[in-house]
């Protein structure tokens, strides 16, 4: 699987008209409706659209942390539908890696703690060289023997990130993570997402209202009621901008 998953350009992570119903009966949300979309290593994708358009619920599918009500999110080749409990939760710590908005560090561990325990969950010997290009990109050196609460928010995103990497998973995913921070930490958040998929060669898949965080990624999915409206290569801030200036103008006419 990992021959497999290892070619640059193989796709690692799959959306098979995936549909997602909250609740149900009149209190049903669709919140998915057929999304098809593909994910390769060594590339870079913004998700964007308006609020409430799904991709959050997007997200969680593909992790694993959401059960689609119909189609299928595939990771490495593998439908998680068709995984037990203890199959998702190796599959996801394995190869998948997540960044949330809210950090989700816990906060009696150190950095260095938090960084290093998917492997210590997964009783996986760190690779030395791996943990200190990762610690270096974060510029997280002078920080590691802190806790959370001794570090700015900045920082512990920064820390969260460097766990999502730390174990090379397959595909990064990343709801918003810069949506907290500062523009320098949220730079310095995003420089390392570009890294992990342009030099490290997984795949990135990152949720953002940010035209200027779009504008790291290869290529935009825009998401509007639960469906994949338009996709764009190359995306700069300013055809982002563009782009979602135009998708305003259309509800307004539609
Ligand atoms: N657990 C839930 N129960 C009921 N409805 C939900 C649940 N989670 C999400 N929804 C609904 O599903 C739809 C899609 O939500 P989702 O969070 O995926 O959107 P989003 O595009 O990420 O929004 P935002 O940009 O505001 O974060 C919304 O209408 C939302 O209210």
């Amino acid at each position: 699987m990992a021959g497999e998953t290892g070619t640059p350009g193989a796709v690692v992570a799959e959306a098979v008209g995936l549909g997602k119903v909250h609740g149900s009966g009149s209190a049903a949300v669709v919140a998915l409706d057929g999304v098809s979309a593909r994910f390769r290593r060594g590339e870079f994708t913004a998700v964007m659209g308006p609020s409430g358009s799904g991709k959050s619920t997007l997200l969680h599918c593909l992790a694993g942390l959401d059960t689609p009500s119909s189609g299928s999110a595939r990771v490495g080749g593998v439908d998680l539908g068709s995984l037990d409990d203890d199959g998702l939760t190796a599959l996801r710590r394995e190869r998948i890696g997540f960044v949330f908005q809210s950090f989700n560090l816990l906060p009696t561990l150190t950095a260095a703690e938090n960084i290093l325990l998917p492997l210590s969950l997964g009783r996986k010997r760190p690779d030395r060289a791996w943990v200190d290009r990762v610690v270096e990109v974060m510029g997280l050196g002078d920080r590691l023997d802190h806790r959370p609460a001794e570090l700015s928010g900045g920082q512990q995103q920064r820390v969260a990130c460097a766990r999502a990497v730390v174990t090379r998973p397959d595909i990064v995913v990343a709801d918003e993570p810069t949506g907290n921070l500062d523009s320098r930490s949220g730079a310095r958040v995003l420089a390392l997402l570009a890294e992990c998929s342009r030099q490290w060669g997984q795949a990135v898949l990152m949720v953002t209202h940010d035209p200027a965080a779009a504008a790291y990624a290869d290529r935009v999915l825009f998401l509007a009621d639960g469906r994949v409206v338009d996709e764009m290569p190359y995306p700069t801030a300013d055809s982002v901008l563009d782009r979602m200036r135009r998708f305003d103008d259309e509800q307004v006419r539609g």
